[in-house]
């Protein structure tokens, strides 16, 4: 075992990672004891990070600030009037300030945009950009010989690959990494290959605090950190600052655990996630339990279907593949069957909203599946995809300017849904989210509130929810907990100045009543 008295984690064979071909994995396990809340390691930056395509255009390269956030609260942290210039060589990344080009040209830049300027027109998808940039910066002695070293042992599912027949696709991407990166002279085919396979099923997402996708983080140290439906620790990102912090109580030698995907979505649907993109059937404490938590609860029973629904169900039957689709298993009786195929036209329109561009198109996508779930009467409010299409229609009515509508939706998310799926008051989606509905609320306050209600007294409850947590969701220094302050600070001088005495007795002697009010809100949305 790895000597154990310093390092924050340590990697060593993880009893719960078993793959495929009957070998043990490694895992992470925590080196002290930490609380809930705590941050176990934190590092200046990944060892390799690669933007999306669209993130290209608007976010830094080098310190990956969003300049085009167009969440709201998500542009909290982003300094006004910050933009981003391309680099004159490649063209393709873009730097916010001369300092964040420097940094980035000697981290290795100005190996790789020689190379890249060869293919100025060229889409590259991010995997490759990433796997490029680990070739490019070891030929050039800027990876370490222990990072490279840990970059080694990471698994590469190549014999998966093969058995999948994704293989050739890995290869021909390879090919493209070698030709385009001018690295053939160093690393062997088979080894691009496996770098390429090794990026796929190991990289994280970069994010921002507010948790709004970036592209693909691959680390060498934290690749090490396995899967669980049920973790005890997640990753933040501060910029490129990464860190990994816990959500609940870890005791030294414990194993920590992190979430690959949504665990909010059902036990079927997590089990093929994680089989067809990471290659392990998931056997974590929630997963051991089958389909018979939260996330699995439907309303009514299957023979209980309405006849108009199993009107559907059959047309998609006849029609679809949701119905024998393993993510979507309910059972084997007609009814259940009926159900899935359901389940699987409602996930269907999930994705397809999610590929819509144009807001009030996906608007009326995201509409017409949240009705079929709630008239359906199968979905509970918090069951997927019924919740993740209410955080879809937030985003894009915000979009369109519905700043009423979205509130409404806010108003049912905050009390019906998130206590639910995130018990936690400091889980960082739950923390956003709050976030995102307070900054929402401040907003309709300074546009004139709302008829019949005081959205003002709302959004302080709101954000002082957010001061609590995020020292805990995202670390006491971290630049979103210090904004969050800010902001507070702002309103509270706001309100201040509107009322006449002491605002913060005026305010505590309100808040029953202005919970029972935003509470009522909760039920002004159709569905
Ligand atoms: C990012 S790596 C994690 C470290 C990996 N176990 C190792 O030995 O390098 C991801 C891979 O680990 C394995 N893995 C992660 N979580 C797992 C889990 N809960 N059960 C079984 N295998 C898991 C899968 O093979 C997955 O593709």
């Amino acid at each position: 075992m790895t000597d154990t008295s310093t390092a924050p984690f340590y990697a060593t064979r993880s009893p719960s990672c078993i793959a495929t071909d009957g070998k043990p994995g490694r895992g992470a396990f925590s080196g002290a004891d930490y609380g809930a809340g705590e941050l176990i390691i934190s590092k200046r930056r990944p060892t390799i990070a690669s933007l999306d395509t669209e993130r290209l255009q608007d976010t830094c390269a080098n310190c990956y600030t969003w300049t085009e956030g167009s969440s709201i609260g998500s542009r909290l942290y982003v300094k006004e009037g910050v933009s981003v210039q391309a680099c004159g060589g490649c063209k393709r990344f873009r730097y916010c300030s001369k300092t964040c080009q420097k940094e980035a040209w000697y981290r290795g830049h100005k190996y790789e945009c020689k190379a890249l300027k060869q293919v100025i027109d060229k889409p590259m998808p991010k995997a490759v950009l990433a796997t490029m940039e680990l070739l490019i910066r070891r030929k050039h002695g800027l990876v370490t010989d222990a990072e490279w070293a840990a970059f080694g042992l990471a698994e590469s599912h190549i014999d998966d690959f093969k058995q999948t027949g994704q293989y050739s696709g890995i290869e021909l991407m390879a090919m493209g990494v070698s030709q385009f990166s001018w690295t053939q002279d160093v690393f062997s085919k088979d080894l691009v290959a496996a770098m390429y396979a090794k990026v796929l099923t190991n990289s994280l997402t970069l994010i921002t605090p507010t948790l709004d996708p970036l592209g693909i983080v691959f680390d060498a140290s934290l690749s090490v950190i396995n899967h669980s439906c049920d973790p005890n620790a997640c990753i933040m990102m501060d910029g490129p600052e990464i860190s990994l912090r816990t959500l609940k109580p870890i005791k030294k030698d414990e194993e920590i655990f992190i979430s690959y995907i949504d665990t909010t979505n059902p036990y079927p649907r997590r089990q093929s996630e994680l089989k067809s993109r990471w290659f392990f059937t998931c056997r974590c404490s929630k997963c051991l339990k089958g389909p018979v938590l939260l996330e699995d609860q439907w309303i009514s029973q299957p023979n209980e279907i309405d006849g108009k629904w199993k009107d559907l169900a059959d047309k998609f039957i006849g029609t679809e593949e949701w119905a024998t689709d393993p993510a979507n298993y309910v059972g084997d009786e007609p009814d259940q069957k009926r159900i899935a195929a359901i389940q699987g036209h409602a996930f269907a329109q999930y994705e397809e909203e999610q590929g819509t561009p144009e807001p009030a198109e996906a608007i009326k996508v995201i509409k017409d599946a949240m009705r079929m779930c709630y008239q359906s009467k199968l979905w509970p409010v918090y069951r997927q995809p019924y919740a993740a299409l209410r955080d879809d229609l937030i985003v894009n009515m915000l979009a369109v300017g519905d700043y009423q509508g979205a509130w409404q939706q806010c108003a049912k998310r905050y009390w019906h849904i998130l206590p639910k799926l995130h018990p936690r008051a400091f889980h960082p989606v739950r923390v956003v989210q709050v976030w995102q509905s307070a900054m929402l609320a401040y907003y309709l306050q300074a546009e004139g509130g709302m008829a019949g209600a005081d959205v003002a007294p709302i959004a302080l409850l709101l954000v002082m929810e957010v001061m609590n947590a995020a020292p805990l969701s995202h670390g006491k220094d971290s630049t979103f907990a210090r904004s969050v302050e800010k902001k507070f600070g702002e309103m509270v001088l706001d309100m201040q100045a509107g009322a006449g005495g002491d605002i913060h007795q005026e305010l505590s002697e309100r808040m029953p009543q202005t919970r029972e009010q935003f509470k009522e809100m909760a039920t002004w949305s159709e569905y």
